[in-house]
């Protein structure tokens, strides 16, 4: 991809997150392992990554602002200031900083950072690792069209994206698509105990109901119908599919999705203004 000829993207923290993105970068072949590093406190996790990535792994984040021409601040929210205060004497310009931190506003890392440097701030998700990840960005005060070339490129290696409008609607998209795999992973269970209520074996009723939910996830992206178009063809008169979704909108479960989003969306909005009541960020 033209954004990231050239360039090294580096990831500081190699976690849940900045290891699915840093695997599904190098897995796309947009880049070379030789334009990626990831550095971090864990010598572990920098063991397996460089093991299976081929990517240059280091423990020294000042390193890696030294070499990387996009560095993607990927620790918990709690570590993005020392992170950040540890590195911004060495970034300049030329890089684009990348924060996926969770309710961290642009106002907090520009100021920390310092200086006017281009920052941006992503909401990615996990599944990212596989190429299939839906992240959201918006661009702070510094960073313009190169930044954003840089930061759609390396996304859309890893999935879809969307720019949206302002940083408040990231608490949406954190509580939609940022948490929304761990509320797919829950449907995905339940379907495959109904199975196995039913009388499937566990094997065969994970693989179609995770296959299921793959395949309406794909209808929707390529067809381009609104889901309750697709719903209606599923649905026989007096058939199977009815009685299912009977019971699904008798127990309130539209509503439950809505609320969830909702719940998280606002979690991560009390978070970004400084209301964490929980003694942690993350
Ligand atoms: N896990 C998820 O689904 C998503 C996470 N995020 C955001 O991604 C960020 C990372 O979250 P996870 O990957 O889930 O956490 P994680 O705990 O799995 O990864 C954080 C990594 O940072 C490393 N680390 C800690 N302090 C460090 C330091 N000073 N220098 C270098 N590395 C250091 C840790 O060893 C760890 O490997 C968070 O800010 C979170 O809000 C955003 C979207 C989705
Ligand atoms: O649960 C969290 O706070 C993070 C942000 C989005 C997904 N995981």
């Amino acid at each position: 991809m033209q954004a990231l000829a050239g360039l090294k993207v580096g990831f500081i923290g190699g976690g849940a997150m900045g290891g699915a993105l840093a695997t599904g970068l190098v897995r796309s072949g947009r880049v070379a392992p030789e334009q990626v590093l990831v550095s971090d406190v864990c010598a572990e996790r920098l063991a397996e990554l460089s093991r299976v990535l081929g990517i240059k792994t280091l423990s020294d984040n000042r390193f890696l602002a030294r070499e990387a021409d996009i560095i993607v601040l990927a620790v918990k929210p709690d570590q993005i200031r020392p992170v950040l205060e540890e590195i911004a004497d060495l970034v300049h310009p030329g890089q684009t900083l990348i924060s996926i931190a969770a309710g961290v506003p642009l106002a907090e890392l520009q100021r920390w950072v310092g200086k006017a440097v281009p920052v941006v701030r992503v909401m990615p998700n996990t599944p990212a690792l596989v190429g299939e990840g839906a992240s959201a960005y918006v661009l702070g005060s510094h960073a313009g069209s190169r930044d954003a070339g840089r930061a759609e490129a390396l996304l859309s290696a890893v999935g879809r994206v969307v720019r949206v409008a302002k940083e408040e609607l990231l608490d949406a998209v954190t509580g939609l698509s940022g948490s929304g795999p761990a509320y797919i992973y829950l449907v995905i269970e339940a379907l495959a105990e109904g199975g196995v209520r039913m009388g499937l074996s566990w094997r065969d009723a994970l693989l179609l109901a995770a296959q299921t939910v793959l395949g309406a996830a794909k209808m929707v992206l390529v067809s381009e119908e609104h889901p309750s178009v697709l719903k209606d063809r599923v649905m026989t008169p007096a058939g199977t599919t009815v009685e299912g979704l009977f019971v699904l909108e008798e127990r309130g479960v539209r509503a439950a999705f809505i609320e969830a989003v909702k719940a998280a969306a606002l979690r991560a909005e009390a978070i970004r203004l400084g209301r964490n009541g929980k003694g942690g960020k993350d």
